[in-house]
């Protein structure tokens, strides 16, 4: 496994479209979670190995990130969401959805709502998606374990009940687990983009093949 970061530009503020300019994405990833989790300091943690600590906490962000995973060329898109969107917000919040192929779910140990938050959000998800969708629940903060109310056990049940894989972290610290988190999802969501196409090629092969033999049953029965 080879990973090397080359690039990663930032459309700021701009909506998700904004950054299809060159290759198209391989997945597009959006992350979700209360306000004040610490989802902009993930993002620019796994994106420059930094931690800055204050964020403008309304904007939302897209990042486009080139690099090589698994010997391939790779672009990740990332979209960086706002945690408190104002109710007029909503339908953005759902094309955010929409257009994601899988989703970082963060909540903070020391923050019991924005854990309950992360559970709502992944019903949210699947009733948009109208499927089980790729994610990650990510429990950030971990540095800050003396205020902990989330415990680990928590966290691994609520992943298993979605379907997620669990990380707990830190931006402060950055563990090497922030950018397996990114790499992990970017798989999963590879992965299930193939099983996808080949369903797709599979049903259309089989449609050919349905013609075909309603063609050669009229023959047979107007002879
Ligand atoms: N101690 C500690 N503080 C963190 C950590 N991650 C983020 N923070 C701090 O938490 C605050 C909120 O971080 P943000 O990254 O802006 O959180 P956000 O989820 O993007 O917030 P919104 O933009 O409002 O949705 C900032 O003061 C960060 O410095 C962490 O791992 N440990």
């Amino acid at each position: 496994m080879q990973m090397r970061m080359t690039s990663a530009s930032i459309n700021k503020g701009k909506p998700p479209e904004s950054s299809n300019k060159g290759k198209q994405p391989d997945s597009r990833i959006v992350i979700l979670g209360n306000s004040g989790v610490g989802k902009s300091a993930l993002v620019v943690r796994f994106l420059t190995n930094r931690f800055i600590w204050e964020y403008d906490p309304t904007l939302e962000r897209t990042y486009k990130h080139h690099t090589f995973l698994d010997e391939e060329p790779t672009v990740m898109e990332i979209l960086d969401t706002a945690g408190q969107p104002s109710p007029e917000d909503s339908i953005q919040q759902e094309g955010n959805i929409r257009w994601g192929d899988g989703f970082i779910l963060v909540y903070a140990i020391n923050d019991r709502h924005s854990f309950e938050s992360a559970a709502a959000l992944k019903h949210q998800l699947d009733h948009i998606k109208k499927t089980n969708v790729q994610c990650m629940l990510v429990g950030n903060k971990m540095d800050l374990l003396h205020e902990r109310h989330v415990r680990t056990e928590e966290g691994e049940t609520l992943a298993q009940e979605m379907s997620c894989a669990f990380y707990e972290t830190s931006a402060s610290d950055g563990g090497e687990e922030i950018s397996e988190i990114f790499y992990e999802l970017h798989r999963d969501i590879k992965r299930r983009k193939m099983v996808e196409s080949k369903g797709r090629r599979r049903s259309s092969a089989q449609q050919v093949k349905n013609v075909f033999n309603r063609m050669l049953n009229k023959i047979g029965s107007s002879s």
